[in-house]
């Protein structure tokens, strides 16, 4: 009940179409009572009263009732949808504001497959919960406490014998629940490995199909589906158990009540057609208890997806904007760490040790250093994508925290290695981080990121649609896009996270020719593995571990003896080996 009472602020304001709901199946419920009732007046009163001028009249009540009984179903029906579905509009969009708000932090453990279930089946679960569920519980609890009180009205000892059957009415359908909700569970499970399968498969065809693991996919696939059909059969199975027996349940009730009903008839005891009305009174209470199983189920089902819902609601937003954060100001671009440490998880060793560092407006910084020496952690600290353990990210003089989250990150623009680029068109994508961007300036920052020229020889020009992840570019023309887009949102601070190394000698002349005119005027960090894209630099940090080990300009660095040097010697012996053999 908890889960309810903290997710209550999503439903409850629409409780009127919950409440006129209630009323209508009070209606519904009450007029299904009546009919055997009027079955019961019609065989008593007009038959065997010989009364027969009255059935024009009854006939037309009995239509009129049926009327009465449609008209309260729609609208028992419609606003009990109604009410589901609005609640959950807003549940949906609260969910997916907050997984906006998430840091990086959140991300690293959230698994993709898992969080669309939560978005989708999970909020679908509580739902029909909303819709159906609470007014099942209503509509089983009323129709068998007023076809009870009607049965007992029309003969205690009759119905007290009827009811004897309801405690193995009961019990069944306990015992059923107790092996149902597992069995759909795993179907659940099941259904849930299956998505991921094709999911993982679908995102990594490149790599399935270029390891040629079509076979081994296929295989894996299937067993996927056959376990998926094992569940999903022991399941009917057990449903298919259930039905018969509740039947013939309710079958021996009917012999039994015709048994005694009948004798108690010949007695004079009861009128022949109050035994008609219980004949189908009985039904009335035992199918509602064989959906009571179904509802119980599906409240259970439900409250497990309410709490997988507020796991996500009740997050601890770790990242967040102070009360008076700078928002209007005007950011100049001056980079300084003072004795940064950065510990990603508590037991880990840190990421980042007593990093310093100062970046003037305009400057740029290289940050070299072999994989996981902390080269990204870095740039994560100054968009505050992470909060560091100790010491101070700076900009123009204020720590990183002072300013609005979206005046900074929109002062600092990315190009990293694998651009992500969304399956729309080429405009949008480039249009992204400022959606108000003009056409001119579009085509102006696509031309100086040398992109213009393959976008108008594509069919529909800026108007390319393109696939999932920008399918159908090269990892070159990804990668100018991505910078095209970064130029648009004219960042003071410009981060090139191995920008280049993906693509070959051509398209990185080119790249780097886009990335010199991005880079005019901003402060610049280059992370890369190869010198040569950072020699330029007005400072070069080599890392390792997490530590600067040596900081300077190419030429020093070049005399150090150290790390750099060794890089250096490295990446270009060959050239020289070569250069030695063939001179000129
Ligand atoms: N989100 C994260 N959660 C936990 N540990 C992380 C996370 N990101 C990075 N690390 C760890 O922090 C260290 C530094 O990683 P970082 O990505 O900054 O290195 P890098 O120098 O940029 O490496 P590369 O050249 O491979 O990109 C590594 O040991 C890495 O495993």
């Amino acid at each position: 009940m908890d889960t309810f009472k903290k997710l209550k602020s999503f439903f409850w304001p629409y409780k009127r179409l919950l409440f006129i709901s209630l009323l209508a199946l009070l209606f519904v419920t009450g007029i299904t009572v009546v009919y055997p009732i009027v079955l019961q007046i019609t065989i008593d009163e007009v038959v065997l009263g010989e009364r027969y001028p009255l059935i024009p009249f009854l006939a037309f009540g009995f239509i009129v009732i049926m009327a009465v009984k449609g008209l309260a179903t729609y609208f028992h029906q419609y606003l009990g949808e109604l009410f589901g579905i609005k609640s959950v509009y807003d549940l949906r969009n609260a969910l997916y504001k907050k997984l906006q708000k998430l840091s990086f932090k959140y991300y690293d453990n959230a698994k993709t497959g898992d969080l669309m279930s939560r978005l989708t089946s999970d909020v679908e679960s509580f739902r029909a919960f909303l819709s159906f569920g609470f007014s099942s519980v209503v509509r089983i609890t009323l129709i068998i406490l007023i076809s009870l009180g009607v049965m007992f009205y029309y003969s205690v000892p009759l119905a007290l014998v009827t009811m004897a059957s309801m405690p193995f009415l009961v019990v069944v359908t306990a015992r059923f629940d107790k092996q149902v909700h597992p069995a759909f569970r795993g179907v659940r499970k099941s259904l849930g490995r299956l998505n991921t399968r094709v999911q993982e498969n679908v995102s990594g065809i490149h790599t399935v199909k270029s390891l040629s693991r079509e076979d081994f996919e296929i295989g894996r696939f299937a067993n996927s589906n056959q376990n998926y059909r094992d569940h999903y059969l022991h399941t009917a199975s057990i449903w298919a158990k259930f039905f018969p027996l509740m039947e013939l349940l309710g079958n021996i009730s009917v012999v039994v009540l015709l048994g005694y009903g009948g004798h108690l008839v010949i007695q004079g005891d009861l009128q022949p057609g109050e035994l008609v009305a219980f004949f189908s009174l009985v039904w009335y209470i035992v199918w509602p208890l064989t959906d009571f199983g179904f509802v119980i189920n599906q409240f259970s089902q439900a409250k497990a997806s309410g709490e997988r819902l507020l796991e996500i609601l009740e997050q601890r937003e770790d990242i967040q904007e102070i009360t008076n954060a700078k928002k209007q100001t005007q950011i100049k671009g001056h980079v300084t760490f003072e004795d940064v440490t950065l510990t990603y998880v508590e037991e880990d060793d840190a990421a980042l040790k007593s990093i310093s560092f100062d970046a003037p407006p305009g400057k740029v910084i290289g940050l070299i250093g072999a994989t996981g020496a902390g080269k990204t952690s870095i740039t994560q600290l100054i968009t505050r994508f992470y909060e560091p353990e100790q010491g101070s990210v700076l900009i123009d003089g204020h720590p990183v925290q002072q300013y609005g989250l979206k005046t900074l990150r929109r002062n600092i623009g990315f190009v990293l290695q694998e651009a992500f680029l969304f399956s729309t068109t080429i405009l949008e994508n480039i249009r992204y981080g400022n959606p108000d961007a003009t056409m001119d300036e579009v085509m102006d920052a696509a031309k100086r990121a040398q992109a213009h020229d393959f976008i108008i020889d594509m069919p529909n020009g800026y108007e390319t649609l393109l696939g999932e992840r920008g399918m159908g570019l090269s990892g070159g023309q990804k990668q100018r896009i991505a910078i095209a887009r970064a130029i648009l949102i004219n960042p003071r601070i410009l981060v090139l996270d191995d920008a280049t190394s993906a693509v070959d000698m051509e398209t990185e002349f080119k790249i780097q020719k886009a990335l010199r005119e991005v880079m005019k005027g901003r402060t610049t960090f280059i992370i890369a593995h190869r010198i040569s894209a950072l020699k330029h630099a007005d400072e070069i940090l080599v890392l390792e571990d997490g530590k600067v080990v040596e900081r300077g300009v190419h030429e020093n660095l070049l005399k150090n003896g150290g790390t750099y040097q060794r890089i250096y010697d490295i990446q270009y012996q060959d050239q020289d080996t070569v250069l030695e053999k063939h001179p000129g």
